[in-house]
């Protein structure tokens, strides 16, 4: 059995968050929270003119709310309280699932988790492929989740044909993007997030600031126990702060990823989001990522690319980008962008 270290803290009956969980209030507060006017945009994907507002909405905010998405809300629920069977398992038993031979499926730590002090007030199942998936969960808690893949499959492909439109792109162009030629190559994960009630939520953090690396992320989080932020950039005169993504009814929460940042020439943002503790609620969510087919690089679409000045990212594959999100984190981004030209 592998051994429970200080660093496997047993989340779930802490009466105080010890120093490893305990954060500066310097990185907790390093933005403001944003009052009430802050709205993140609710879209009806159904919506003849879903299109041009799932654009707008990936252009100035990286996020929107996602109504008639078409995933079974009662699909939503079963995937719930699988993972809340997951979690509720023994330490020694979900630790059996670490992942193991370069694989990326299993509990543990995120990637993330390796760049910050301090630990995060959260446990994580990552799976990473179906087979994989079956795998590692079917060792702890039988379920059969190939409808749930399949069905967030269905719905990336819907979300990507939208923003392919609000591009103006054709048939042909649309070719360019992967995922959309040949949805059944995208490659695709889920991470199933824990956050335990925490006695002191001021100082801890259930997951760090970052963004993701995948095209786009399709989020569900606990009815009513918020926690998800994203960092609304302001124009000059005002400074960054942290929007609440609190759950809605009926919704799922999309954002952008890097590579489609990098793939819509920085058109479509990258947003930055992290996820706060409360006392009272034990909430989690299941994160659904989808990207390219681990060997097609991603470039900039050469229509968006304006000629002068060249593509603004140079092309990688998914596993090369996490590759150097390894090594340099936030930077990643900005350490594939060309130098600008004049
Ligand atoms: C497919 C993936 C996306 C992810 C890295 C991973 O290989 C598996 C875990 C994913 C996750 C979940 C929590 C946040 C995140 C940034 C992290 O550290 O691990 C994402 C990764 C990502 O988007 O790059
Ligand atoms: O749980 C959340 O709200 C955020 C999770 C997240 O950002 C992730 O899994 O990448
Ligand atoms: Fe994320």
């Amino acid at each position: 059995m592998p051994s429970l270290s200080k660093e496997h803290f047993d989340l779930y009956s802490a009466f105080h968050v010890p120093e490893t969980h305990a954060w500066s209030s310097s990185h907790l507060h390093d933005h403001p929270i944003a009052g009430d006017g802050a709205t993140i945009p609710v879209i009806d994907i159904s919506d003849p003119d879903a299109a041009s507002m799932v654009g707008g909405a990936c252009r100035s905010w990286g996020v929107f709310y996602a109504t008639s998405h078409g995933i079974p809300a009662d699909l939503l629920h079963q995937v719930e309280s699988h993972a809340r069977r997951l979690f509720s398992l023994p330490l020694h038993r979900k630790l059996q699932t670490a992942p193991r031979d370069g694989s990326l499926s299993g509990y543990g730590r995120p990637p993330i988790s390796a760049f910050f002090p301090k630990l995060m007030w959260s446990e994580g199942f990552t799976l990473a492929g179906h087979d994989d998936h079956l795998a590692v969960t079917s060792q702890l808690s039988p379920f059969d989740s190939l409808s749930f893949w399949k069905e967030m499959k269905k719905l990336a492909g819907r979300l990507f044909r939208l923003l392919i439109i609000s591009l103006g792109l054709d048939e042909e162009e649309m070719g360019q993007v992967g995922p959309l030629k040949e949805l059944s190559q995208a490659a695709d994960a889920i991470q199933l997030n824990s956050y335990p009630t925490c006695p002191e939520p001021e100082r801890a953090i259930g997951m760090a600031a970052h963004t993701d690396s995948a095209f786009l992320t399709v989020l569900h989080q606990t009815d009513g126990a918020g926690g998800l932020q994203v960092l609304r950039d302001q124009d000059e005169s005002e400074s960054a702060r942290w929007v609440d993504v609190l759950p809605r009814p009926d919704c799922l929460v999309v954002n952008v990823g890097d590579l489609l940042h990098i793939l819509s020439n920085g058109r479509f943002k990258s947003v930055r989001h992290r996820a706060v503790v409360n006392r009272a609620d034990h909430r989690i969510s299941a994160a659904y990522f989808i990207g390219p087919p681990a060997h097609m690089k991603v470039g900039s679409i050469t229509k968006l690319v304006d000629m002068r000045t060249g593509p603004m990212y140079r092309p990688v594959t998914w596993p090369e980008y996490l590759g150097i999100r390894t090594r340099l984190f936030d930077k990643a981004l900005d350490s594939v962008k060309f130098q600008e030209k004049n």
